[in-house]
């Protein structure tokens, strides 16, 4: 009330007097998050249904080992509940109570494991597909997977040309944004890169990235995780302001301040996968009260439940669980909200199942394929720019790298004397542009995961158009990368010039590296970022040692096929032979005798006389895609193991 009054001469002087509390304090009053009538405008957003969720007996188990034993563990006991449009509902509970697993399930993102039925406005949303549920709703989870490189406006816009598409024009997605920032507080950080923004904004980004497509439910897991009292505050009001816009909004919560506590217009409480509670906010302590249960007087009613839920009053759970089962919104706690929930839904209308399937087709549909893949494309490349620093250093090492070994060997390439040196620079060049090729991308591809889950989950894009703008940014750039390494040190070393073995060479390399890139991609997609950085040097290690310490005769005939499979081997190899054979004259020699000097004999002791040299080339290539098809694979499992 205060601020509605404030003029805006007064709050400019506020604010150039860089007074910083009161500008918060300002701020936070002018924002919208008081304003209860933010509506957003129908000339950008189209209307909503009024979608209620119920859901019964909901059961969940997993299976886990205990004393060398599978066993079943149930994390969820038959809750029931319902969750209406226009009201703001909290899921709170002691840790470990089931309140993400439960959110989890009736978002859609679990569903092996699951029972029991979820309704839509009455349907049970397994008969239309949980694909249409996906298109009606958004979930938010707890770690804020933004872009960090990109700005605000920027990570809108993508949002907003991935989830629209070609149907609705550039000025009404801008529009939108524009609305949607003013709505969220964000308007003035339009143009911060996320990885500046507090908190408290990057999760309100994270809200407005979904909001884009305006869905009637939204889910959120512990949106004021982390968040500090004011930030908390103004979260919880948002997510009161979206509601009461008709929207069901359903949040797991810790135990939040009274203030916050009272901001929420339902409550489902739940404690070790059971129900103990569901309805009012208001009506809890009333209700707890019929069963001895007395909250102290000034004691702040979100700990008293937590504290029931522990058993700190000695209640009777069972109890507690019986009764709660029966709660249902016919009871007396439907009196209570039953007023202000009927001032709510006049926004939007309650549709039916069949409405609802015509409300879906008449969403913008996504952009074609080609075009993700240019959005996606266009967003790395731009994030790429603001990372410049990340590139020049990969390309930097590759150069110095380069050099010592090239001072190190140097004229090892055409001197009879130095084979024995020169076969031991091309395997060192060969490890050193594998490793490159794969850590880059294990270290940073699990981060990229969390990402691609949040937006992928939320149907932005087809996996697809993802992997191919991600693989057009990493392949040139490990070709540059691979290039940058090769000519100084293959000139420095003094090889062959003769341009058909350097264009093999390079060939060569540049395959291998991006072989070594693919298993990065497949270790980064399925395992653990302490087990993959691991397990990828110790294999290509492994792999490295056939046809070059060790001789395919002498091999045990249990570990043969580890000679044939290791494309490590084929790439070494192919590399001896690109600088020794194809009827290499003989190497000068600078001494009276150099075993060496005929280059071929070099080659028959490295088992590299009748070699193919295309067959092997094609080989690299073959694992290479092989290892992006598998990788592919284990995302799109991973993506959609629900
Ligand atoms: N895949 C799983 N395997 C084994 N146990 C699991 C699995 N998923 C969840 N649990 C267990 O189920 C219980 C509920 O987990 P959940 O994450 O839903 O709790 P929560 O109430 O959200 O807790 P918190 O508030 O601490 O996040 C926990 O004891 C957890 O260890």
């Amino acid at each position: 009330m205060l601020v509605n009054n404030f003029d805006v001469k007064k709050s400019n002087k506020i604010l150039n007097n860089n007074d910083i509390q009161f500008k918060d304090e300002y701020e936070l009053k002018k924002s919208p998050f008081l304003n209860n009538n933010t509506q957003f405008s129908e000339e950008y957003f189209p209307k909503r249904p009024a979608l209620d969720l119920t859901f019964k007996n909901i059961r969940y188990a997993v299976n886990t080992w205990h004393k060398l034993k599978l066993v079943k563990k149930e994390i969820l006991h038959g809750v029931n509940g319902e969750f209406r449009s226009g009201e703001l509902t909290a899921i709170m509970g002691p840790s470990g109570a089931g309140k993400s697993t439960l959110l989890n399930i009736l978002a859609g993102y679990i569903q092996t494991g699951s029972s029991g039925s979820v309704l839509v406005n009455g349907e049970d949303r397994r008969i239309s597909g949980i694909d249409r549920f996906l298109k009606l709703s958004c979930y938010i989870q707890q770690d804020d997977a933004l872009r960090s490189l990109l700005t605000v406006q920027e990570s809108m816009l993508v949002a907003a040309h991935l989830k629209l598409g070609l149907q609705v024009p550039l000025y009404k997605k801008q529009g939108q944004i524009q609305e949607l920032l003013e709505m969220l507080g964000l308007s003035k950080h339009t143009h911060t890169v996320t990885k500046r923004l507090s908190g408290g904004q990057k999760k309100r980004l994270s809200i407005a990235l979904e909001l884009i497509t305006n869905p009637p439910i939204i889910f959120l897991d512990e949106p004021t995780t982390g968040l500090d009292s004011l930030s908390c505050s103004q979260c919880v009001q948002l997510l009161k302001n979206l509601a009461s816009q008709g929207r069901t909004v359903v949040c797991t919560i810790h135990q939040p301040s009274a203030l916050v506590f009272e901001k929420f217009d339902h409550l489902y409480a739940v404690t070790t996968g059971r129900c103990i509670y569901q309805g009012p906010i208001n009506a809890l302590v009333p209700y707890f009260s019929q069963f001895d249960l007395n909250c102290p007087p000034y004691h702040n009613p979100a700990d008293f439940l937590i504290e029931v839920a522990i058993g700190e009053y000695e209640a009777d759970k069972d109890k507690l669980t019986s009764a709660a089962s029966c709660l249902g919104r016919n009871t007396f706690t439907s009196a209570i909200i039953g007023s202000q929930r009927s001032k709510y839904r006049k926004h939007c209308p309650t549709l039916s199942s069949d409405e609802i399937v015509e409300y879906n087709k008449c969403q913008p549909k996504g952009p074609p394929t080609i075009l993700q893949a240019y959005y996606l494309f266009g967003r790395n490349i731009k994030s790429l720019r603001r990372n410049k620093s990340q590139f020049i250093l990969r390309i930097f090492a590759h150069l110095v790298i380069a050099i010592i070994f090239g001072y190190l060997y140097e004229g090892v390439g055409n001197n009879a004397y130095k084979v024995l040196a020169n076969g031991v620079f091309l395997y060192g060049s060969n490890l050193f542009l594998i490793y490159t090729g794969q850590m880059a991308v294990v270290l940073s591809f699990p981060l990229e995961f969390q990402m691609l889950k949040r937006e992928h989950f939320n149907r932005w894009y087809s996996l697809f158009p993802y992997l191919i703008s991600i693989l057009l940014i990493e392949i040139p750039f490990q070709i540059a990368c691979c290039i940058t390494y090769l000519l100084p040190a293959y000139i420095l070393t003094g090889q062959s010039l003769e341009p058909f073995r350097l264009m093999y060479f390079t060939s060569i390399l540049i395959v291998t590296s991006l072989t070594a890139q693919s298993t990065g991609f497949l270790l980064g997609a399925t395992l653990p970022v302490n087990i993959s950085v691991f397990i990828g040097p110790v294999s290509m290690v492994l792999f490295s040692v056939f046809g070059f310490a060790i001789r395919l005769a002498d091999i045990p005939i249990t570990f043969k096929w580890l000679h044939y499979f290791s494309f490590v081997r084929s790439s070494y190899q192919s590399l001896l032979y690109s600088v020794y054979g194809l009827q290499r004259d003989p190497l000068p020699c600078e001494l009276n005798y150099c075993h060496f000097r005929y280059p071929m004999k070099f080659l028959t002791e490295m088992d590299v006389k009748d070699f193919n040299m295309t067959v092997e080339f094609f080989y690299i290539c073959f694992i290479c895609i092989l290892v992006y098809i598998s990788t592919s694979f284990c995302i799109w499992y991973r993506l959609n193991k629900r």
